[in-house]
């Protein structure tokens, strides 16, 4: 995750491969060892399956080589030559990588259910308990847990009820944004979105505007970057045993579960400082109130578990939050950043965009949410960068809770699926010239909705029940964001750099942000003086 101050933070499947091969020489011993038990067990589960079509995989490693590098990219690459429903073994670990929008359209009608789940590991089985939304499996504790967000945290009422602070979040911002342009020099733009993102969520979950520019907001922000780090990092660990499972006692030798289990008092005491968790639950207890409006916290302190009655748990409720938190803000600011480096790669577009603001919105008054509607030119540049830069490119994974029947293919419970968006994004049989950044091609098509996608041809935020949680405020936050910047900001590239020349690579972790961050002078184009 690329964060102000935790770049090297993010979950790198890249690293995990390389930590895997480093590791390799000091578990050699035992892996031969088990090698014929996995064999064993292997051959006894899917051996005999008839399985869709794949790479040979290696003896014990199976296909975890064939990730390398971008693993979406890898895959896509794979896909070609094996077909966009593909088999691969990671470990011991059945997997199935789905690359067309046909195939996912046919599994998700299907095999909803069945794949609402997510895979175990030995990190996340410490971190949350699986008793966070993000790792839970699929059960009533998710479904209650999903309905909580759906029902109270992202309802049409509270995004409404946010409205004025949404926008007070964003003049701020951009002030700050035309401030550090003019003292410091070139700002980096993730990290500016970072800020922005994380206290317009900050202020929903608990009336506060978390990260400042002052010295305590600054340590809060490093605060917070730190952990998130150690959490990432520690989700990239090699832990040998989530891949061969009769490995077990060797994780436990290298003392991992203790670790995780460290990071978990952690993150919870870092969430309990943030949110002033102890005061807010006494005042709850009493029965009075902060004075302010219903935040996420308030929410939550209200909530019971899936029995109906028994309180909601700190543990449960200080993850829910650091879920959203996590998941909502580097995945936003990836996108708008992606957005902003495409228009300026493409000068056409960039003109069309701002053409249509000054129409619909003119250079008086500032970009308001009922305008969003009238903007499919933006929604329509949008919707292409989602196309090319999907957040999360090979989204979050999950597993099948029973043995299952596909395509006449017959795979094992447990078989874990990676949608490969990068892939179905690219698909030629879909989209003409698929890397050419070209938005008119969703023009005329509905503005940004995505759960009525049912062609799969673009899911940046999942699919299915288990698809993205905050979907309803990040199709109003991103596309706001968007509009304010490309409506009141002149952006130009620092010491001569060209539009053409502006890395186009990305790394893979939780989002996929640019590989070299967009460093970029911010100046006030006439509407800005509204702020
Ligand atoms: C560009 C913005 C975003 C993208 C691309 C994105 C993408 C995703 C994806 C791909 C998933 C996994 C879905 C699946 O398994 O099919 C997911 C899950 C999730 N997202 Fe987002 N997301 C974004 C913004 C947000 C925001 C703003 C929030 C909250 C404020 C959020 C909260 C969540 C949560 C809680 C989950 C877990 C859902 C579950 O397991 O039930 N996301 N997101």
């Amino acid at each position: 995750m690329a964060t102000p101050d935790s770049s090297g933070g993010a979950f790198d499947l890249a690293k995990w491969i390389n930590g895997l091969v480093a590791h390799w020489g000091s578990v050699a011993v035992a892996v031969v060892a088990a090698a014929v038990i996995a064999k064993f067990i292997f051959n006894s589960t899917v051996g005999r399956r008839k399985l869709p079509p794949g790479p040979a995989p290696w003896p014990i490693l199976g296909n975890i080589a064939s990730l390398a590098g971008l693993p979406h990219r890898s895959l896509e690459k794979l896909a070609r030559k094996y077909g966009s429903l593909m088999y691969l073994r990671l470990g011991e670990v059945p997997c199935i990588v789905i690359s067309s929008a046909d195939v996912a359209k046919q599994l998700f009608k299907t095999h909803d259910i069945l794949f609402s789940n997510r895979p175990g590991g030995c990190f996340f089985e410490q971190l949350t308990e699986y008793r966070n939304i993000t790792a839970s499996r699929y059960g009533p504790h998710w479904r209650h847990l999903r309905k909580t967000c759906v029902h109270e945290l992202f309802t049409q009422k509270r995004l409404e009820a946010y409205q004025a602070t949404r926008l007070e979040e964003i003049s701020i911002s951009i002030k700050e944004l035309f401030e550090e342009s003019d003292k410091k020099g070139p700002v980096d733009l993730h990290a500016w979105l970072h800020r922005l993102l994380f206290n317009n969520l900050t202020r929903v979950i608990m009336n506060n505007r978390y990260f400042g520019t002052d010295e305590k907001g600054m340590k809060d922000a490093m605060d917070f970057n730190n952990v998130t780090a150690l959490m990432f990092s520690q989700a990239g660990d090699v832990v040998i045993s989530d891949f061969l499972p009769y490995l077990g006692f060797l994780t436990r030798l290298q003392g991992k579960p203790l670790l995780y289990r460290k990071t978990r008092e952690i993150v919870l005491e870092m969430m309990r400082r943030m949110t002033n968790f102890d005061e807010r639950k006494k005042l709850h207890a009493e029965g009075r109130s902060t004075g302010e409006p219903e935040d996420f916290v308030d929410v939550l302190l209200s909530s019971t578990l899936s029995d109906g009655t028994t309180p909601l748990p700190d543990d449960i409720c200080l993850m829910l939050l650091m879920d959203v938190l996590v998941a909502g803000t580097d995945t936003s600011a990836t996108t708008v950043e992606w957005t902003i480096t495409e228009l300026l790669r493409h000068p056409e577009a960039y003109k069309r965009v701002r053409e249509e603001l000054n129409s619909v919105v003119g250079s008086d008054q500032l970009v308001k949410e009922e305008h969003l509607e009238h903007l499919p030119y933006l929604n329509a540049v949008l919707q292409e960068s989602f196309r090319l830069h999907p957040a999360t490119p090979l989204g979050l994974p999950r597993e099948s809770s029973e043995a299952f029947e596909f395509l006449g293919y017959s795979l094992p419970a447990g078989t874990r699926l990676f949608v490969n968006q990068w892939a179905i994004h690219r698909d030629p049989a879909v989209y003409e010239q698929p890397e050419e950044f070209n938005p008119e091609r969703f023009l005329g098509r509905e503005a940004l909705k995505f759960i009525g996608d049912t062609q799969f041809q673009l899911v940046p935020f999942g699919s299915g029940r288990r698809n993205c949680a905050g979907l309803p405020m990040a199709v109003i936050v991103i596309p706001l964001v968007l509009a304010h910047l490309l409506h009141s900001v002149e952006f130009s590239l620092p010491d001569g750099q060209q539009p053409k020349d502006l890395d186009m690579t990305e790394t893979f972790g939780v989002a996929a942000p640019k590989a070299s961050p967009l460093m970029i002078y911010a100046t006030p184009r006439e509407s800005a003086a509204l702020y």
